[in-house]
């Protein structure tokens, strides 16, 4: 039988994580017992093509993890045996569910890539303003239709309960209909391309109505109880109207809790200095200097589920190519610095959405001396899990109720990547009392570390009370 051979330390495709993780624990250097035994290992050519669902595995990341010294007690290696356990019974309550996701964001990215690059080739007459005066544009509506019809399709319209930002009201109007048009089409080019993302499309193309119930269809309020998804259809909307950084953010949420999180960022650049740039600048030098088909120049799906100790990252689907898992996901974490003087801070653009003389006052207090890097959206939450930045700051004004679809994709993969999102007392969001983040105290701070996480925690409880928020 042919063997799929690879050294110690180098990423793995195509092995079951849980394997990997129990030849990894007795692959230790210190492991006496099979020290002979560390500088190979090998699994059948067969196992290799028939498990193939899961990601790529980082050996070293499970070094540190899991390396056991010589002295390991019996204790510690049931201790390890329980927590692989636990490990593979999640992975398997939630494969399915983390493949599909990752695979319909895949799609949602495909579609506001088209539906961007025409925003921006033409003029402005595609975005709608909603009633809080934000733009929207035929993307939001065209993605929820999209993302709600695939999930119904993949796991039954009844098992499936969707939490989402829009709602069909404006777009059901009587000059609405141009509109409506438009995303009907979109809707229907996007998902005649479903099989190259693996998945199943629609026999004939959907109607007006079919769209319409599957907008409307995202009407759960969430709450402690049960499975419901989060969908931002589009986060960052004025990100995605100028042209520059906004994701696509699907959460599954089970009694209250996120457990899986995926996000796609279609323009984050694999070259974390493009962040500091408008994506304007980035454009034209990649038309001036291509980037080559294969190279991965921007563009990302980030995915995680809660209690793996893993986040992932795979390039989007490029061209008319098919979308085979793991579709060369590459592991993520956090930065591993900690001081302040060398840790980049990132905050949304928009100071009218999170002060930004409140963020310099701590950011000057507690030693972070760079500039802070303003990234639209859950782009934000992305930075500090691939370890482009370590500090992600939101102090909303006063009143401004943060919504859980802004959030919950985002903290499954941070927490995942080995940072730490809490509000600005310290405590974990709440996801379980419905749309809002109820109980929020003040803000949100996401740190690649504690270290940093408890300088900033402190320092805002120094400077809130002389503060206008
Ligand atoms: N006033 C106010 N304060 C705070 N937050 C607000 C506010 N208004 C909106 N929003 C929400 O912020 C989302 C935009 O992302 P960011 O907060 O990262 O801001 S920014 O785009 O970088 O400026 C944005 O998400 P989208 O609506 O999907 O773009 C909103 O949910
Ligand atoms: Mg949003």
């Amino acid at each position: 039988m042919p063997l799929y051979c690879s050294s110690l330390r180098t990423q793995v495709p195509c092995v079951p994580k849980h394997t990997v993780r129990y030849f990894n624990k007795f692959l230790s250097p210190n492991y006496v017992g099979f020290k002979g035994f560390s500088l190979f290992f090998c699994v059948p050519q067969s196992e290799r093509q028939h498990k193939v669902a899961h990601p790529i595995v980082s050996l070293s990341k499970f070094d540190r993890n899991y390396s056991s010294s010589a002295s390991a007690s019996a204790s510690s290696i049931m201790a390890d045996q329980k927590r692989m356990d636990f490990v593979s019974s999640m992975e398997s309550k939630y494969s399915k569910e983390l493949d599909v996701a990752v695979r319909v964001v895949q799609m949602a990215c495909f579609l506001c890539q088209k539906v961007q690059e025409s925003l921006i080739s033409k003029s402005s007459s595609q975005v709608q303003s909603k009633d809080d005066n934000s733009p929207v544009t035929i993307a939001d509506w065209s993605v929820q239709a999209t993302v709600s019809w695939l999930l119904s399709e993949s796991f039954g319209s009844q098992n499936v309960s969707i939490v989402a930002e829009e709602d069909v009201l404006s777009l059901s109007k009587a000059d609405a209909a141009g509109l409506l048009k438009a995303v009907v089409n979109t809707v229907n080019d996007c998902l005649a391309e479903a099989p190259q993302f693996g998945l199943q499309g629609p026999e004939m193309a959907l109607g007006t109505s079919e769209v319409l119930e599957a907008i409307s269809r995202c009407n759960s309020n969430g709450g402690p109880a049960g499975r419901f998804w989060a969908l931002d259809p589009v986060d960052g909307t004025l990100g995605f109207v100028r042209g520059d950084q906004y994701a696509v953010a699907l959460a599954l949420i089970e009694d209250g809790e996120p457990v899986i999180g995926v996000l796609g960022c279609p323009n984050y650049p694999m070259r974390k200095e493009w962040l500091s740039y408008q994506h304007r600048y980035h454009r034209i030098i990649s038309k001036l200097t291509p980037p080559t088909s294969e190279s991965w120049d921007k563009g990302c799906v980030m995915y995680a589920w809660k209690g793996s100790g893993e986040a992932w990252m795979q390039p989007l689907i490029q061209g008319n190519k098919k979308l085979v898992w793991p579709n060369s996901a590459r592991p993520v974490q956090v930065s591993s610095i900690e001081n302040p003087e060398l840790a980049t801070f990132c905050e949304p653009v928009e100071k009218s959405n999170s002060s930004h003389s409140f963020t310099a006052g701590l950011a000057h207090s507690v030693g972070l001396r760079k500039q802070p890097l303003r990234v639209y959206s859950m782009v934000k939450y992305t930075t500090i899990a691939r370890g482009d930045a370590e500090v992600f700051m939101k102090f909303a004004r006063a009143g401004y109720k943060e919504k859980i679809w802004d959030h919950a994709a985002g903290v499954v993969i941070i927490q995942e990547a080995g940072g730490v999102v809490t509000d600005a007392g310290g405590r974990p969001l709440d996801f379980s009392k419905g749309i809002y983040l109820e109980g929020l105290d003040r803000g949100i701070v996401a740190c690649a570390g504690a270290k940093l996480h408890e300088k900033i925690i402190r320092a805002v409880d120094a400077s809130w009370d002389s503060s206008s928020l």
